[in-house]
């Protein structure tokens, strides 16, 4: 991944502009930084991040999902996500649909549990590939802590923002509890002249829990900002992450903090020649964790709620079981046909878009 000169992103395609935050000054506790975090948070739901402090960590990651994916594919097919509904593992090219026609999705990825990584030597859920198990204690583990650590972060600033009493957003992302959160290394071949913008190689998909914090080198990915109705994409700045709101976090806030859809499509212009790799944490609620607006616990969830009869904040799902059932109901495997697509949704608020 070093010392690779990858082509800019091309100028002539459209990009929506995200606010930038400074993560040293959220640290720091400004009010201002905090206001516009609030802003890209509850708008469009997705911002850039810099100054994070985890340039290191990203970089040893990306290393060793480069060398994990880069072992044979019968090697890599030993740690299959299998078709239950289990996120952790590695997932092959075309083994999930993008659309409800059961178009195949052209990403391979490997996911790593944040509980596979803070307990290692034990084994929280299953094994890894060799590069990535070998590289828990050294890439693997600092990385999802430093993601853990600006999750926690952000999480803290909308608990007093939504009105939460202290620590309610700590609970539900009790480290004590397993959870979905997790490490993903995507990699997306070459696709070299394909000006395929409406060929999703990750299909349109809101994020399935609290918080992502994504890396990116080459464009590919797209949001559909609210009342759009075509694509932008998010162009990657050195340096800085893309973060963004889940499902899980949009729920437990009526909707005040927003969801939103994005996508992944070849990279634009010569950046298409290039293979892409691009690196998540997901933060994501404690498994046992239902899945509901907490109007009990804030008056401004509960007047949102009240605003908005048309939408229903009860999923009657707990945040393993809503994981679950997204993941399953994508692969391809599963398919019985266009309802299998619809049974893997979240929060999207344009089905027509999916
Ligand atoms: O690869 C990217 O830029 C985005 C990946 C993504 O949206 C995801 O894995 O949920
Ligand atoms: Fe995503």
């Amino acid at each position: 991944m070093h010392g690779t000169t990858l082509p800019p992103f091309p100028t002539d395609v459209p990009t929506h502009p995200l606010l930038i935050i400074d993560f040293e000054l959220i640290k720091a506790g400004d009010y201002v930084e905090s206001e516009r975090l609030w802003e890209a948070a509850t708008t469009l739901g997705f911002w850039y991040l810099k100054n994070h402090g985890a340039d290191k960590e990203v970089e040893a990651m990306f290393d060793v999902g480069a060398e994990t994916l880069a072992l044979p594919l019968e090697e890599k097919m030993k740690f299959e996500q299998g078709d239950e509904g289990q996120s952790c593992g590695y997932k092959k090219s075309g083994a999930n649909a993008v659309d409800a026609s059961g178009q195949l999705d052209a990403v391979e990825f490997i996911n790593i549990s944040k509980d596979d990584a803070l307990a290692f030597p034990r084994v929280a859920h299953r094994t890894y590939p060799a590069p990535t198990t070998a590289a828990i204690p050294t890439a693997v583990a600092p990385f999802v802590r430093k993601g853990l650590d600006i999750s926690y972060t952000v999480l803290r600033l909308f608990n007093e923002r939504l009105g939460f009493p202290e620590g309610t957003l700590d609970r539900l992302h009790d480290l004590e509890e397993y959870s979905g959160s997790e490490v993903r290394v995507i990699r997306a071949p070459p696709m070299p002249g394909k000006v395929t913008a409406d060929r999703a190689t990750l299909g349109a998909h809101t994020d399935f829990g609290s918080l992502s914090f994504l890396h990116n080198r080459l464009g590919g990915l797209q949001v559909l900002p609210p009342g759009h109705t075509e694509w932008s994409y998010v162009k990657p700045i050195p340096g800085h992450a893309v973060c963004n709101v889940g499902d899980a976090l949009s729920l437990f806030s009526g909707g005040i903090l927003r969801s939103n859809i994005h996508r992944v499509v070849p990279p634009p212009g010569a950046q298409g020649d290039h293979e892409r790799f691009s690196l998540v944490f997901f933060t994501r609620p404690g498994n046992s964790k239902v899945l509901r607006a907490l109007v009990e616990d804030s008056p401004i969830i509960a007047e949102a709620v009240k605003n908005q009869p048309e939408k229903d904040f009860e999923t009657g799902s707990t945040a393993a079981e809503w994981f679950a059932r997204r993941v399953k109901y994508q692969r391809i495997n599963n398919r019985k046909g266009p309802e299998t697509w619809a049974a893997s949704r979240g929060t999207e608020h344009q089905p027509a878009a999916a």
